[in-house]
Order: structure tokens, then C-alpha cells, then sequence
């Protein structure tokens, strides 16, 4: 861990999910033994930042301490509308004029424009309510600029980012997270923010969770270990910038944009101890738990973080992955089987190849199977396992996931029309032909 306080410079992690953290940027910056002392020490201002409310049960409890530079009210003046765009909220059904159906599309371009990532976020779907804090929307970003003097705060939702292309930072009021394609960063409900690109191009994929906040799943019989370990997550220490000149801070609140003109940075955190705080995560650093005799389990087996809603068993999100991972059921169609699921299903691609669709769905794609809607295995995929011989395979360089969430997702204008749609998705299980004869045997 290396911190320079002449730039507020500071790297580093500290591991845990959930945990009580305490980190300083500045020696002695953080109070001992209380959280409000009559005077904070190099004059910061003490103030809290609460993800839950006060009286949520002690797991459910969230809240950091901050000591800043300047209280954030410092941060805020009049407010002024402003639009972003791309970026869209629930309850959004335009008529788009695309009727229901299953929909897949390439991966969108990176503008040549300059283009920050709060500009480089177009919105695909969004589902449930913001209003009544549940449901959720997904977006892809696409962005060739920083940040620099813009600053970002949701109090709409945490932000879960999926980046696909190029590493980012996202420096954060408690710290800053660098991020490479297959790690995962999650940015609280209502946390000020702003990303740099590390790479001259950046993509990725964002799920915006109106709802109660990702957690780990239980883990059920399965026991004590594996999927995704607590020790994997890395909450950034603390870092801040002490930089008086004009930014901008804009506030998403229930959909709308605002923007506030200040004449400093709002990254002014310089220690906070407590336990709502940003986190990233590798993708595979996730262990696998499997099918290790026959058939094909659920995909819930690989939840990396699940947002619950009041009903349990019954996520507002899941987030799934499809990381590599050895192949070794016996006598088993080895590839999801045909389904159609009360979950609505938002896929993207990181990297590989996804055994359910072996062409078509490729790094940056993304697709949609939503409520009840049938899908499964391209004809590729079905005559390739249906055939195969079963000897241990394993799928090797591939990271898919899954968005599922228990609301019906609703495709925005961009999605059904500027979007690179694949027309010609459905066509990918034509070639399923009729077997059945009325004879008995194997076809
Ligand atoms: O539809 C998909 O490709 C995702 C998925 C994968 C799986 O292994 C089982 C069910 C499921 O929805
Ligand atoms: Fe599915």
C-alpha cells in the first residue's frame, strides 16, 4: 500500500465483504473511540453516510464515517435539470414499436466522439419502480474520456460495473478501485464518484439496483466455503483530492439529472471507518461448484451476489456468472437445457465463448430472454452435445453472466432501435428438427 498525501494519492485494498473498515490517508486523521469529537483532527468535518436506515436489523445495518474537508452540504448549491440521454429509468415502457420476443445484440461501438462514462451510458432495459426502490435498469457504457472535472452521485441505486473492454478507475468518495475486464466493482447508493479510463477505450456493461443491496448468497448445504469467498472483495483505503478549482456535481434523484457547480473536488475523504463502502471483486476468483455425476444444475449455483427482495428465494437481482470450469456429467445433456423462467434474463459476454451459444452471442453482445419466454441451446450447441463424447472437457477462456431479475424487463428506444440488434437471433433454433417418429430408440 503506498498513499501520498501532498496529491491525495493512495492504492490499495482491504479485504472482506461487509466488513467494519477503518483506513487514513492522513496520519491520526481518524477520531479513535468516538465518532463526532467536538474538533477533528487537520480540521476535517465528521459526517455520515448511511446506506440503510438507522434502525435496520445490525446485519442489514450500513453506515460509514466520513472526515472530509468540507462537510458535503459544501458540495450542493442550487440545483439545475440537466438531461443525460442515454440513461433511463423505471418505470420507461416507450413504444418502440419492437413486439416481445427474444432479442440479442453485438456489441455497441465506442464513439469517436470524446465521450465521458455518465455520457457513454445507454440504458437497455429497466424493470420494477424506482419510486418504490425496487427493480432494476442495465446499461452498457461506452467512453473514450475522463472524468475530470465531473463528479457523480445515484441516489437512485447502488451501481454494479462490468467492464468489458479497458481498465477504468473509479475513484471513489472512500477510496480509489482500478478495474480490469473480469473484475466487477460495486458503487453505493448515493457515493460520489467519477471514472478515468487506464486504456484509450472503455465498455462495459452497468446494473443499476433500485433495490436492497447486493449481498452474498447463502450457501446453503454446499457449507462453509466456495462460490464467491468473503476474502475476495477488496474495499478501496481511503484517498481524497484536495483540488480548489471549478467542478461539477451531478446528482441522479428518481431519473432526473441535476447539476450542481462547486468550486472544489467533492473527493475530499481523507479517513472514514464503517461498513458502507465501495468493493471490487475478480470474477475468477469465484469457485465453481458443479455437476460432478450427471444432469445440469441450476444456474443459481453460480450467484456471485444476489439482491434480495421482501420475498425470499425471490431476488430483485441475481448476478450469475458462467466462468471457466471443468465439464464431467456422465450420460447428460451437459448445456442449459431448454426453459422458460418467471426470472427475466439479461446475458452479457466479458470474454469467450458461451457453450449455449457457441457463435453469435460474442464478447460485448448481450441478449434478453424475458418472463417465460422459451429459450436454451442454439442448434449448433444441442447436435454438438447431443453427440459429443462425454469425456471431461473443460471450457476454458469464457466469461458470460446474468442480470436475472424476478421484474419483467422493458427494452428502451436505444435498445430496439439503435442498438446492434441481431435480426436474425430466432434464427439460431430453426435447424431443431422434428426426431420424433413414433418409433422407440434413441434419434
Ligand atoms: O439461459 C441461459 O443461457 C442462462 C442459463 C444457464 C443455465 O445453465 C441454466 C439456465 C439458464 O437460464
Ligand atoms: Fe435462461
Amino acid at each position: 500500500m503506498q498513499s501520498n498525501p501532498l496529491t491525495g494519492t493512495a492504492s490499495g485494498y482491504m479485504p472482506g465483504f461487509g466488513n467494519d473498515f477503518e483506513t487514513e490517508a492522513l496520519p491520526g486523521a481518524l477520531p479513535q473511540g468516538q465518532n463526532s469529537p467536538q474538533k477533528c483532527a487537520y480540521g476535517l468535518y465528521a459526517e455520515q453516510l448511511s446506506g440503510s436506515p438507522f434502525t435496520a436489523p445490525r446485519g442489514e445495518n450500513e453506515r460509514s464515517w466520513l472526515y472530509r474537508i468540507r462537510p458535503s452540504v459544501k458540495h450542493t448549491s442550487r440545483f439545475a435539470r440537466i438531461s443525460v440521454d442515454g440513461w433511463k429509468t423505471a418505470p420507461h415502457q416507450p413504444d418502440h414499436g419492437l413486439p416481445l420476443g427474444q432479442y440479442r445484440w453485438n456489441p455497441v461501438p465506442v464513439p469517436g466522439a470524446p465521450t465521458d462514462f455518465v455520457h457513454g451510458i445507454r440504458t437497455m432495459t429497466t424493470a420494477g419502480d424506482v419510486n418504490t426502490q425496487a427493480g432494476m435498469a442495465v446499461h452498457v457504457y461506452a467512453c473514450n474520456a475522463d472524468m475530470t472535472d465531473d463528479y457523480m452521485m445515484n441516489a437512485d441505486a447502488e451501481l454494479m460495473v462490468v467492464p468489458q473492454l479497458g481498465r477504468i478507475e473509479i475513484f471513489t468518495e472512500l477510496g480509489r478501485m482500478t478495474l480490469m475486464p473480469r473484475e466487477i466493482a460495486i458503487v453505493p447508493r448515493g457515493m460520489i464518484f467519477k471514472v478515468t479510463l487506464l486504456d484509450k477505450e472503455a465498455r462495459g456493461y452497468i446494473c443499476e439496483n433500485y433495490g436492497a443491496k447486493f449481498t452474498l448468497p447463502g450457501r446453503g448445504p454446499i457449507g462453509a466455503n466456495c462460490l464467491a469467498n468473503p476474502r475476495d472483495f477488496k474495499t478501496p483505503v481511503a484517498a481524497y483530492e484536495e483540488k480548489e478549482t471549478p467542478c461539477r456535481l451531478i446528482v441522479k434523484w428518481c431519473g432526473s439529472f441535476n447539476v450542481t457547480e462547486i468550486p472544489h473536488s467533492p473527493l475530499d475523504v481523507v479517513a472514514w471507518h464503517g461498513n458502507y463502502a465501495p468493493f471490487k471483486y475478480d470474477l475468477t476468483t469465484f469457485s465453481p461448484v458443479g455437476a460432478i455425476l450427471f444432469d445440469h444444475p441450476d444456474p443459481s449455483i453460480f450467484t456471485v451476489l444476489t439482491a434480495p427482495s421482501e420475498t425470499p428465494g425471490t431476488a430483485n437481482i441475481d448476478f450469475v456468472i458462467f466462468p471457466e470450469r471443468w465439464m464431467v456429467a456422465e450420460h447428460s445433456f451437459r448445456p442449459p437445457w431448454y426453459h422458460r423462467n418467471i426470472m427475466s434474463e439479461f446475458m452479457g459476454n466479458i470474454y469467450g465463448a458461451y457453450d449455449a451459444k457457441p457463435e453469435g452471442f460474442v464478447p460485448g453482445g448481450m441478449s434478453l430472454h424475458n418472463c417465460m419466454l422459451p429459450h436454451g441451446p442454439d442448434t449448433q450447441a444441442f447436435e454438438g452435445a447431443s453427440n459429443a463424447e462425454l469425456k471431461p472437457h473443460k471450457l476454458a477462456d469464457t466469461m458470460a453472466f446474468m442480470f436475472e431479475t424476478r421484474f419483467p424487463q422493458h427494452l428502451t428506444e436505444y435498445a430496439a432501435k439503435e442498438a446492434p440488434i441481431q435480426d436474425d437471433y430466432i434464427g439460431c433454433w430453426t435447424g431443431l428438427e422434428k426426431k420424433f417418429d413414433g418409433t422407440p430408440g434413441i434419434k
